[in-house]
């Protein structure tokens, strides 16, 4: 039995797979019929959430505000009385972490060109006083380009007190964990994703774990230590980025500024990384506005102000998946696409 809130959503959207299980939430696939564009729809279910609403709540709140070219976007969010559902850009490569599993490992040159682009979303994170605190393979995904889309901000934080206030809570996946946090010390989530950042950059150029175990004692006694193999096959440089990242002492622990124009990261490269957005939420692309309004049967001013309030309704999910059809060269015309 479909219960009555999914009927909301079925209006505007024909339900496919499961994709993705979580804790507390299933990933579907979805296309969103008016504009014939696939999607990811997470839906969660409040009465299985408890005292995890808080965490999607911050996530919503968070992906509201996030809008850059390796993050995951939010098209639309519904709250209906027992569900809230995220319906998410597209991601058919799947997880990194598969993509390495299958190559073994991946080459210094594939693994800069994926470590520039989480440098940029990380980076851009950051700017905005936000830590993602979970940063893995598993969340990072594969577009249909190739390029890297992080997800999951179920456990991002955003001190109360901007970027230099400490947080507390200690969470992510231990393997990924900073000493700080799994110590139990207070920290600043900015430094602890550095480290995760230095794990995975590991984890691309060498197909396993710096620090791993299956007893969870031991694996935090490595973690604490920063001991780690350095597999022959490592470049000095690239030795020498990871040493930066892997400091236990996140004083000495490099930036994420250095990070950005470090000279393993800029090889083959002749621009540093850029953290800041390609995207402009103040601008709207004017095709769309007046395709959707022509469609919609209102003036093009008042389609204009509705969609500049981002309010992730119906509308933001519709101009938003013109855009991406008007990007990959689709027609836009809302009424043959019915
Ligand atoms: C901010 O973005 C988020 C936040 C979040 O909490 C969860 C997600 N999760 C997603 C998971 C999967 C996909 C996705 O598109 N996966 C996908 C799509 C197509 C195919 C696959 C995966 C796998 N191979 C078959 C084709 C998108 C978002 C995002």
């Amino acid at each position: 039995m479909i219960p009555y809130e999914f009927s909301l959503l079925e209006e505007h959207y024909e339900m496919h797979e499961t994709i993705g299980r979580g804790g507390f939430a299933k990933v579907k696939l979805a296309t969103h019929v008016l504009t014939d564009e696939k999607v990811a729809i997470k839906i969660m279910d409040k009465r299985k959430l408890g005292d995890d609403l808080p965490r999607v709540l911050t996530e919503l709140a968070a992906m509201k505000i996030l809008d850059h070219q390796n993050i995951c976007r939010l098209i639309q969010a519904l709250e209906t009385e027992n569900y809230i559902f995220m319906v998410l850009e597209y991601c058919p490569g799947g997880e990194l972490f598969d993509y390495i599993v299958e190559k073994d490992r991946l080459s210094e040159v594939e693994s800069r060109s994926f470590f520039r682009q989480i440098i940029s979303a990380v980076g851009y994170v950051h700017n905005l006083g936000y830590a993602h605190r979970d940063l893995k393979p598993e969340n990072l995904l594969l577009d249909e380009e190739q390029k890297l889309k992080l997800i999951d901000f179920g456990l991002c934080a955003k001190p109360v007190g901007g970027m230099d206030s400490k947080l507390e809570t200690c969470c992510g996946s231990p393997a990924y964990a900073a000493p700080e946090l799994v110590s139990g010390k207070a920290y600043l989530g900015s430094e602890a994703d550095i480290w995760s950042m230095g794990v995975l950059l590991y984890a691309l150029l060498c197909g396993f774990l710096p620090f791993d175990d299956e007893n969870i004692g031991h694996l935090y006694r490595k973690i604490l230590g920063g001991h780690y193999q350095q597999p022959k096959w490592l470049s000095d440089d690239s030795k020498k980025l990871i040493r930066s990242m892997l400091q236990v002492d996140p004083k000495r622990r490099i930036s994420i500024k250095e990070l950005c124009c470090h000279p393993w990261v800029m090889e083959g490269y002749d621009t540093p990384v850029l953290c800041d957005t390609q995207k402009d939420r103040k601008f709207l692309d004017e095709d769309c506005v007046k395709e959707m309004s022509a469609f919609r049967g209102v003036s093009v001013n008042k389609m204009r102000e509705a969609l500049l309030q981002w309010k992730f309704d119906f509308d933001t999910a519709t101009y938003l998946l013109l855009l991406q059809r008007k990007k990959r060269g689709l027609p836009i015309s809302l009424f043959n696409v019915v």
